[in-house]
């Protein structure tokens, strides 16, 4: 697997704080790498260094296998926060102006048009289009040049669920047709999940973990719930016939990520040894659930 971009123990402050705190980060070409964290994490700072927007106060970054950034940057498309769009003029004339400046063909601009599904929108103003379909002109326009990477900042914020589903399928197809690498970021866990093929997961400007959408899945799958009086005492109990990394405590539950076909003896033992359990059962957490934990929210 190659990696696309990565970037070795990053830092950016402003002022006293701390923005991007030692991150060092990989993207494999062909991911939909989705960049997970609250707002405020520092997810737009790292983008905009990546796409040298903003410097970084020490690290290094490194693009497509260490070419020089400046050249390297021509492969990268990217839409943060909202795309500079002109509101008087159509789809094509916004296509056209950004097109003298990546020196794209017309044919280039209509085939990206049409791709977006923007090819009918023949004299419409972009100030009358929908948030969905402006977000759509926005990745149009990221993508003349013909980026090998593409660089989303929250792209479905604010979405209703159709305009949310349409961004979401051109991903898909822009990462499987085009084979255009993505880099999303999002607080949207949920809707990103449907999408990214590996997660990064950013919190007060530290990267706390890396995982792949499968070895996330692993993760999330059944467990054990208990929510018995005392979880300390739960867990220390329960250390003594399972291993003890495969007990969490997390709001007031004990979660097990074994023991599934055993939960009337794991009742009877806490019981047993004086734990009153109000509530055992099997469960899957979602991805939020398993980000808010990593976090310790
Ligand atoms: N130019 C700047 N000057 C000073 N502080 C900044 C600047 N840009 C960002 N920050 C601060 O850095 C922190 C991280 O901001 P950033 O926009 O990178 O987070 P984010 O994860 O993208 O959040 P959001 O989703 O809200 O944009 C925030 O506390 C923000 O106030």
């Amino acid at each position: 697997m190659s990696a696309i971009l990565s970037t070795q123990n990053l830092v950016k402050k402003y002022g006293y704080k701390i923005v991007s705190n030692n991150i060092s980060l990989t993207i494999n070409k062909g991911d939909i790498y989705g960049f997970v964290g609250k707002n405020g994490a520092g997810k737009t700072t790292f983008m905009r260094q990546v796409l040298g927007l903003a410097f970084p106060d020490s690290g290094e970054i490194t693009l497509f296998g260490g070419e020089p950034l400046n050249t390297a940057r021509k492969k990268i498309g990217s839409l943060i926060e909202f795309p500079s769009i002109y509101k008087n003029c159509t789809a094509y004339e916004n296509m056209k102006r950004m097109a003298i400046l990546t020196g794209s063909s017309d044919k280039c601009v209509r085939k990206i048009l049409d791709f977006v599904g923007l090819g009918n929108t023949g004299n419409k103003k972009a100030g009358q289009f929908s948030l969905g379909m402006r977000q759509r002109l926005g990745i149009a326009m990221a993508l003349l040049g013909n980026p090998e990477l593409l660089i989303l900042d929250e792209p479905i914020n604010g979405l209703d669920p159709t305009g949310i589903m349409e961004i979401r399928d051109l991903i898909i197809r822009l990462n499987t047709e085009k084979k255009i690498t993505f880099m999303i970021s999002s607080h949207l866990l949920e809707e990103l999940s449907k999408i990214a093929t590996r997660y990064g997961f950013i919190h007060d400007g530290k990267l706390i973990e890396e995982i792949s959408a499968v070895e996330l899945s692993q993760k999330c799958s059944d467990r054990v719930l208990i929510v018995p009086d005392n979880p300390q005492k739960a867990a220390e109990i329960l250390s003594k016939i399972m291993p003890p990394q495969q007990i969490h405590i997390y709001n007031k539950s004990v979660y097990l990520d074994s023991m599934i076909d055993r939960t009337g003896q794991i009742n009877k033992y806490l019981v047993e040894n004086g734990v009153t359990v109000n509530q055992i059962s099997i469960h899957a957490i979602n991805l939020e659930e398993y980000f808010l934990r990593k976090v310790g929210a």
